[in-house]
């Protein structure tokens, strides 16, 4: 029977896990990982592989992922498709329940997995219709829960999603950044031989700040002949030059570029002005932008997926330019185009709604993008980006 002093629908039978929205909206289903409760912002992801590599980026800190994929889980988990041990996605929602492990290099089953990582799963809810809910509302703040005994208070998680103050103004990356200097060996994975070595003297040094990072761009800074040393998010000007950087790399990460940008637009622009190369990706792309005199703003429904058609612009690709890349991306911010000031270089759009996708600035080495060309998943196109960066470095 209904609890008189709630205005929501008896709980399902069966349901152990529900997903409250701030508006107080309900969706149950069967939940799998871990059991607790979490509060965040939803959004969609359209990749059709690469659950761990998306569960596993920090850029997804304080968020619940919605995959529109039906079918998550099914390979399993490994120790090699991870991209970042610190937090990251709060959990997931997916259509169907997850079955047994089927693939030659599953090490573990995702429910467990997911249960040792914190995260919260929920399976059996109709994936098509949050996604729509999203495009048609925006990302809306809820509250994912899962009880084995299937016991929910919706009242005091409806009160819990509203009263969530949202991911804008949120600086994450502190929080998920390494805490010390680490030199960053790994390289480009190889089937049946993992992760290679950098080989080859000489190699340019990039110092890599890290905002929650995805280890996949430092395994391609790498392929594509840096040595990389790590730092942490809050590194001083003085302390990168200290390393005699050849190149500087500003990493992605969570949150609100804007309020990240307190601390490390005035590094970034302090490196600018120094003339040190930079190359910036999703949230370095951004924190690169304000360094420059743009502005960013959150977007009413992010980007995510592994299928984004960007497109080079901007008059200086010569024969290439208007040529379309296939891209991976995960963001929730952008950089407003209309706000670039001279000098600065619109590079890339998104085929998809316009927005913008790159910046390089005039008469330096420094760029980025608002995309992942390191994927994991999704598509390689955009690997040139690397080459690009560490060429200019040699
Ligand atoms: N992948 C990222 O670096 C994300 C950047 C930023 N947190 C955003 O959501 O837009």
């Amino acid at each position: 029977m209904a609890d008189p002093a709630s205005s929501h629908a008896p709980i399902p039978q069966g349901a152990t896990a529900a997903l409250v929205f701030a508006d107080g909206h309900v969706a149950y289903g069967r939940g799998f990982g871990a059991v607790g409760e979490a509060v965040g912002e939803l959004c969609f992801n359209t990749s059709m592989t690469g659950y761990q590599e998306v569960m596993t980026d920090p850029s997804y800190a304080g968020q619940v992922v919605c995959f529109t994929f039906p079918h998550i889980g099914n390979v399993g988990t490994n120790e090699e498709d991870v991209e970042g041990k610190v937090d990251s996605a709060l959990g997931c929602i997916v259509r169907e329940d997850v079955t047994d492990p089927s693939n030659f290099r599953a090490m573990g089953d995702f429910p467990e997995w997911m249960a040792a990582k914190g995260k919260i799963g929920i399976a059996g809810l109709d994936t098509r219709a949050l996604t729509r809910r999203i495009r048609i509302q925006g990302a809306p703040n809820v509250v994912i829960a899962h009880d084995p005994g299937g016991k929910f208070d919706i009242d005091a998680l409806v009160a819990k999603a509203a009263g969530w103050s949202g991911l804008e103004g949120l600086d994450l990356a502190k929080g998920v950044s390494r805490k010390g200097h680490e030199g960053w060996n790994g390289g480009h994975w190889v089937l049946g031989e993992g992760y290679g070595a950098p080989s080859g003297e000489g190699r340019p040094h990039v110092v890599a700040i890290d905002y929650g990072a995805k280890d996949n761009i430092f395994r391609n800074l790498v392929r594509a002949g840096a040595r990389v040393t790590v730092v942490p998010a809050e590194t001083g000007y003085d302390e990168i030059m200290g390393l005699k950087p050849d190149g500087v790399f500003l990493s992605n990460g969570p949150g609100d570029p804007a309020a990240t940008g307190i601390y490390a637009v005035p590094v970034i622009k302090a490196l600018l002005d120094a003339d040190v190369p930079l190359f910036g990706i999703c949230l370095g792309h951004q924190m690169l932008a304000l360094a420059a005199g743009a502005k960013t703003g959150k977007m009413f429904q992010g980007h995510r997926g592994a299928n984004h058609p960007v497109q080079r612009v901007g008059g200086n690709w010569g024969e290439t330019e208007g040529l379309v890349e296939i891209t991976s991306m995960n963001h929730g911010f952008a950089v407003d185009g209309d706000t670039l000031p001279e000098g600065v270089v619109e590079t890339h759009k998104s085929l998809f709604d316009g927005t913008n996708c790159g910046i390089a600035i005039t008469g330096k080495k420094a760029f980025g993008v608002q995309y992942h060309p390191e994927a994991s998943p999704g598509p390689q196109d955009s690997f040139y980006l690397f080459e690009k960066f560490v060429g200019a470095l040699r």
